[in-house]
């Protein structure tokens, strides 16, 4: 059950492992690319009470001896102080420009210490470790790495490839239901910006994926990574193509900064609840049948995932205070927002042409349902 994905970036090539056991051979794969055998692990304190004595562990069997900080879990964890708190705990490790850091944990982590190591001694390499699903299947892939603002989300950060990703599908088996589906929120986003096939797979066998089959969620992490792989080799630094993996994140980015980066939405319940309205959005334009729509929806309510803005809890701006919020994305140009639209399930694309009095329209429906 073993599966490899290889990200042909030239230089910055690397692999992405994915399977059962994975933790325990951690040291005999990072072990070829250390120059001594020390690493630095950043983690935070709900995975390390799960997860990191098996890592180190693992390192310690290919004898690679390690350090471990230990953070608090949650989105608001990728921030400026916790970026200089890792920053500067590396440095007091003396790690080296040659010496490598693991990133034990979710997006956070994963986001948080690829930053850290981008500016590192002006770049240090690390592994990835994604321990949610959501790292599994998108956030450890990709080389996005960055924190959270004031003016909104992943404001700061760099592009700064993995030099190996090590997703040991195991550690999923302890994850709370909520984190489990807020990561399915992405892997459904694979299926509707770009393989309609997979989306018709995931209807029928993600019930069963979600129920703890291993065998499933090896396929499901298999067929996104390939999709994230496959995109970001055409377009590393998002000056296109890669846009489409924002499919849903205009939507999520601002209501995840209208609820306060906190519990009362995960970031992939954002992204799941954004699929809809970009769908909704695209019909309203006449770009696909409503029927494209509905059948995100009712696929969103039959795996128990936040699907409607009735969905979150406590207020939200009104639909011109999310539009303002959105002016912070990263795909204006000149003042213009580009959206993901899609054309049909599958088939998603990026356009500057979205009149603004038209996704008030989709907004404010959307909030008058509450
Ligand atoms: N860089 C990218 O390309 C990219 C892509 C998608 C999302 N992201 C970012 O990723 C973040 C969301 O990631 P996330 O959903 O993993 O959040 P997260 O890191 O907060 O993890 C979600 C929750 O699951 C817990 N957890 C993680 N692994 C666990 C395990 N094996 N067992 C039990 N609990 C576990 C965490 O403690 C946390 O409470 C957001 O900040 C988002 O912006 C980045
Ligand atoms: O890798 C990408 O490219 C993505 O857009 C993946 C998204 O799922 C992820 O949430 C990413 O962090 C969003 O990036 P941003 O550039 O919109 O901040
Ligand atoms: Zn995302």
């Amino acid at each position: 059950m073993r599966e490899t994905v290889h990200v042909p970036l030239g230089a910055r090539a690397y692999d992405v492992v994915i399977g059962p056991g994975l933790m325990a051979e951690a040291g005999t794969f990072i072990a070829p690319m250390l120059s001594r055998p020390r690493v630095a692990v950043v983690t935070e304190s709900r995975v390390a009470a799960l997860h990191l004595g098996a890592l180190e562990e693992g390192l310690s069997a290919a004898g690679i001896d390690c350090v471990a900080l230990e953070l608090p879990p949650g989105e608001s964890t990728k921030s400026w102080a916790y970026l200089a708190q890792v920053t500067e705990w590396l440095l007091d490790q003396k790690i080296e420009r040659r010496d490598v850091v693991v990133a034990l944990g979710g997006g956070v982590i994963g986001d948080l210490v690829g930053f850290a190591c981008a500016v590192l001694r002006r770049g240090v390499r690390f592994v990835q470790v994604p321990t949610s699903l959501l790292a599994q299947v998108d956030s450890s892939v990709g080389g996005k790495t960055g924190i959270n603002t004031a003016q909104g989300k992943n404001l700061a950060g760099a592009f700064h490839q993995p030099s190996l990703v090590l997703a040991d599908t195991d550690v999923l088996a302890s994850l709370a239901p909520r984190d489990f589906l807020a990561g399915y929120g992405e892997v459904m986003k694979y299926g509707l910006l770009g393989d309609a096939a997979f989306f018709g797979w995931l209807e029928d066998n993600a019930p069963a994926m979600a129920a703890g089959d291993v065998g499933l969620r090896v396929a499901a992490v298999k067929r996104s990574v390939e999709m994230k792989a496959d995109i970001v080799t055409r377009d590393e630094t998002e000056q296109g193509d890669r846009a489409l993996l924002n499919l849903g994140h205009t939507f999520c980015h601002a209501l995840e900064a209208a609820t306060g980066y906190s519990e009362r939405l995960l970031h992939g319940e954002g992204v799941a609840i954004g699929c809809g309205l970009a769908f909704e959005l695209s019909a309203r334009l006449g770009l696909c049948s409503q029927e494209d729509p509905s059948r995100v929806r009712a696929h969103l309510k039959a795996m128990g995932l936040k699907t409607d803005l009735a969905d979150i809890p406590g207020d939200l701006p009104d639909a011109t205070g999310l539009m303002d919020l959105m002016g912070q994305d990263k795909k204006v140009v000149a003042g213009t927002l580009n959206f993901i639209l899609a054309r049909g399930i599958g088939q998603a694309f990026v356009t500057p042409d979205v009149p603004p009095d038209t996704v008030i329209a989709v907004l404010g429906d959307a909030l008058a349902a509450r």
